[in-house]
């Protein structure tokens, strides 16, 4: 069993990766946590030491190695897919996008300095990141859930529901 959680930062994907897995009985893995134990540094630091590319070529490397991999859920980081390559990969897999609006993403992520990507002015990067990878996150996706308002528990039950899968 394979699945695949995309879409941006702070929507839930590793949040909601590990309930995933608990329900289905199977393994959770992160490629933003694999990234972080192969170099040492929190991502944040990896973005500010080498700029934004030298983490996408990193990660791409992560997402392709974990792919291959890991048999369970899988949540990738939410800047993976604009890289061509990896999105052709995903065309193999399961992949759910989760999805939320913009006031739900500042409430999740406007003030957590973790994510430097939204670290300034965090309503209007995040629809400039929107504008820029909605797309992207609905080509690879098979299903996408809505996690507006939504407990952590509801979406994994909306996600199990969109793949029609049953618990373990
Ligand atoms: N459905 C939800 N409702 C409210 N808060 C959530 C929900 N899912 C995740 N969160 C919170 O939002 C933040 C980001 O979640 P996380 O799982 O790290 O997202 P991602 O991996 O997509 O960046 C965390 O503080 C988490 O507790
Ligand atoms: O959307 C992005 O470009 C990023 C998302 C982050 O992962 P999460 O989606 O798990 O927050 C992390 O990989 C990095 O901060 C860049
Ligand atoms: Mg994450």
């Amino acid at each position: 069993m394979q699945i695949v959680l995309v879409g941006p930062m702070g929507v839930g994907k590793s949040t909601v990766g590990r309930l995933l897995a608990e329900r289905l009985d199977c393994a959770y893995r992160d490629t933003d946590d694999d990234i972080v134990a192969e170099q040492g540094r929190t991502i944040a630091d990896i973005f500010v030491d080498e700029g934004e590319p030298a983490f996408r070529a990193v990660e791409k490397q992560a997402v392709q190695r974990a792919l291959a991999e890991h048999d369970g859920v899988l949540a990738l980081g939410g800047g993976s897919i604009l890289d061509e390559d990896t999105r052709e990969l995903l065309a193999g897999y399961r992949v759910v996008y989760l999805s939320m609006d913009v006031e739900e993403a500042v409430q999740r992520t406007g003030l957590n300095a973790a994510r430097p990507l939204l670290a300034v002015n965090p309503r209007r990067q995040w629809r400039e990141l929107m504008e820029a990878r909605r797309h992207l996150y609905t080509e690879v996706a098979d299903a996408v859930v809505a996690t507006d308002g939504r407990t952590p528990e509801e979406v994994t039950q909306a996600v199990l529901d969109a793949l029609e899968l049953k618990s373990a």
